[in-house]
C-alpha cells in the first residue's frame, strides 16, 4: 500500500444518472440540463448525464436524448452516459455522447436483478458494444457494482471483483469504477478488496464509486488514495441510489469529496460554493435537503 496521497483528483460527477436514476418524482428535462450546466460551471470536467437503458427499467432517465441536446457543452467536459447493450451505444451516439459506460456486477443475482442476465451473459452483451465504440471512437468506462457487499447475496469475495474487472479492462474499458453500490464497505475490507484487484489491473485504470448509506465513504475514499486510486465518483447534494439494489442510499456527496480533499491539499478544480449551490437546487426541486454534510453547515454559517 501507498501512504502518500495524490496531488491531484479526477471527480466523476454521477449525480445526473446515478444521483436522479432512482428518484420518484421524475424531474423536467429542463432541471435536468440546468443541473448538469451549473455542475459543469462548478468546474466539474467529468458528468454523467443520462443513461440509454430501458425507459420501464428506469422510467426517470427516459429524457437523457433530450438532456444532452439541451446542455452547454464546456470545452474540455466530458459528457457521458450509460449503455447496457448495442441498443443504448446507438442512442448514446446519436446524441454525442463524448463517453459510454457499460455495467456490470460482481454478484450473480444483481446482475439479474439490474440488468436482467448473468454476470458473463452481461459481459458478452457488452463485447459488441466495446467493438463498435472503438469503431466510432468513443472511449467505454466499465463500472462492476457490489464490490463490497451485495443486498441479496451479502459477502461478495474480492477475487470476483477482480476476475470481472479484469475482464472489462481485457475488453477495452479504459478505466472500472468500483462501486459500493449500498455503501456496506468498512476501510479494511475496502484495502483488501483493492489490493486484490490491483493484483491484476494498474491502479491508474481504477476509480472509486462509494454509495455513503453507512457514513463510511469518506473514510473508504482515504484508503483508495492512500492505495493509489486518483479518480473519485461522486454525486452532488448526496443524491442517489440504484432502483434495483434496496437499500442504496445516496452516493458519497460530491461537496464533501470536494471539501475533504480541499483540506488535504489535493487539487480538484471544483469550486466548492458553486456545486453546493447547485446541490441546493436540485435538492429544492426534489423538495428535500442536501444530504450532503458540508452542505448544510455551509448554510449554518452563512445565516
Ligand atoms: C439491460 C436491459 C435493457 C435488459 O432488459 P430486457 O428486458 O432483458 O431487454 P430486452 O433486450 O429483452 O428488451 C426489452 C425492451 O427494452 C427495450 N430496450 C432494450 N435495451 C434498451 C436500451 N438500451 N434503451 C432503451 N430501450 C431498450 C427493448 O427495445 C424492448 O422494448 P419493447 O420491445 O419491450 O418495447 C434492462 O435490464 C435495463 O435497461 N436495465 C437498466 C438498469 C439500470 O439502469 N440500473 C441502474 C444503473 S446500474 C447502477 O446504478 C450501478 C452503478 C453503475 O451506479 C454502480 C454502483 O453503484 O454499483
Amino acid at each position: 500500500m501507498k501512504h502518500d496521497f495524490p496531488r491531484k483528483v479526477s471527480i466523476v460527477e454521477v449525480g445526473p444518472r446515478d444521483g436522479l436514476q432512482n428518484e420518484a418524482v421524475i424531474l423536467s428535462t429542463e432541471d435536468k440540463i440546468d443541473l448538469v450546466n451549473q455542475l459543469a460551471n462548478a468546474g466539474l470536467k467529468r458528468i454523467e448525464t443520462g443513461s440509454f437503458v430501458s425507459p420501464r427499467w428506469v422510467p426517470q432517465m427516459a429524457d437523457s436524448a433530450d438532456v444532452f441536446a439541451g446542455i452547454v457543452r464546456h470545452p474540455g467536459v466530458v459528457y457521458s452516459a450509460l449503455t447496457p447493450n448495442l441498443q443504448g451505444l446507438e442512442a448514446a451516439i446519436n446524441a454525442k455522447a463524448d463517453e459510454v459506460a457499460v455495467f456490470a456486477s460482481a454478484s450473480e443475482s444483481f446482475s439479474r436483478k439490474n440488468i436482467n442476465c448473468s454476470i458473463s451473459e452481461s459481459l458478452a452483451r457488452f463485447k459488441p458494444v466495446l467493438a463498435e465504440a472503438k469503431n466510432v471512437g468513443i472511449k467505454v468506462r466499465g463500472y462492476v457494482s457490489c464490490v463490497l457487499g451485495c443486498p441479496y447475496e451479502g459477502y461478495v469475495d474480492p477475487v470476483s471483483v477482480a476476475s470481472v474487472t479484469a475482464e472489462l479492462i481485457s475488453m477495452g474499458c479504459y478505466e472500472v469504477s468500483l462501486g459500493d453500490t449500498t455503501g456496506v464497505g468498512t476501510p479494511l475490507a475496502t484495502g483488501n478488496l483493492i489490493e486484490k484487484v490491483t493484483g491484476v489491473v494498474p491502479v491508474n485504470m481504477l476509480a472509486a464509486h462509494f454509495h455513503d448509506t453507512y457514513g463510511q465513504a469518506l473514510t473508504n475514499l482515504v484508503i483508495a488514495l492512500q492505495h493509489g486510486i486518483t479518480t473519485i465518483d461522486s454525486s452532488v447534494a448526496g443524491l442517489g441510489g440504484c432502483p434495483y439494489a434496496n437499500g442504496a442510499e445516496g452516493n458519497v456527496a460530491t461537496e464533501d469529496v470536494v471539501y475533504m480533499l480541499a483540506g488535504m491539499g489535493i487539487e480538484t478544480g471544483v469550486n466548492l460554493e458553486a456545486v453546493i449551490a447547485a446541490g441546493k437546487t436540485i435538492s429544492q426541486k426534489l423538495e428535500r435537503q442536501p444530504s450532503s454534510r458540508v452542505s448544510r453547515e455551509w448554510v449554518s454559517h452563512a445565516v
